[in-house]
């Protein structure tokens, strides 16, 4: 159970909403919308005393106990330590006791074979962004924030990615993405921001309608078939 109450700022505006236990949601918006910043208060990265986490308030929460509960994997790897591994970072991401077995199979899942004792730093992005999925993995908090995960990933990855969303491996989710197929593929429930405010916060099905892809896209997307398209 997440919820926000009454947020302000000077970049978000007036923010409300709540999501039930294991409900999730896809963020959208343009450039500059503010998701990112949501983002960073709802997993308190910008504290605040707006957000109930399974309604404890979240700057009251320890920081041990805020890891558990919620994680924001952001748009790029940081890596601090240039020699670090793949296999090295992941031993990094439980917060708990080390599991051996659950990184190789999570390795295996992902296909990073050839990674895992490779240095971070020479990733390519598609390669990181992979690294990140795995890391949220065993991290494996109650609820995963992803921002802009899939932004450089391939085809194939994509369709990975999408069904590991679509399985319970990871637990809520909330994904900020500009992929509206994605979006639309995944039926989460859908909050739209635009200059800081919430535009929309319904279930999927009410979101993806002719009327309201005029509203919110200005006739750049064209619904083909069960498909979202950019109309170039
Ligand atoms: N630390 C900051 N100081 C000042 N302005 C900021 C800061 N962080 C973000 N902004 C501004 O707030 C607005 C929202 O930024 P944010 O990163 O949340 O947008 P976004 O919706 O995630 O955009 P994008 O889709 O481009 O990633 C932008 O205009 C940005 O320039």
């Amino acid at each position: 159970m997440l919820e926000i109450n009454n947020y302000n700022s000077a970049i978000l505006k007036d923010i409300s909403f709540s999501l039930k236990q294991n409900e999730n949601l896809i963020i959208l918006g343009e450039n500059g919308a503010g998701k990112s910043t949501l983002a960073k208060v709802l997993s308190n990265l910008i504290s605040n005393d707006n957000v109930k986490l399974f309604g404890e308030n979240i700057d009251k929460i320890s920081d041990l106990k805020r890891a558990k509960l919620i994680n924001y994997i952001p748009p790029k790897l940081s890596i601090f330590d240039e020699y670090i591994t793949l296999k090295e970072f992941l031993e990094l991401s439980s917060i708990e006791n080390i599991d051996n077995e659950k990184i190789e199979k999570i390795i295996s899942l992902l296909k990073l074979e050839k990674l895992e004792n490779r240095y971070c730093k020479a990733f390519s992005s598609g390669e990181k962004q992979l690294l990140l999925l795995a890391s949220s993995i065993m991290h494996n908090a109650q609820i995963t924030i992803f921002d802009e995960l899939t932004a450089n990933l391939d085809i194939s990855r994509l369709k990975e990615v999408y069904e590991i969303f679509n399985s319970d491996l990871l637990k809520q989710k909330i994904i900020i993405t500009h992929n509206l197929d994605l979006a639309n593929a995944l039926k989460y429930k859908i909050l739209f921001i635009k200059d800081g405010k919430i535009e929309f916060f319904d279930e999927h099905e009410n979101f993806f309608t002719n009327e309201n892809l005029q509203k919110f896209y200005n006739n750049t997307i064209l619904k083909l078939e069960n498909h979202l398209v950019v109309n170039l």
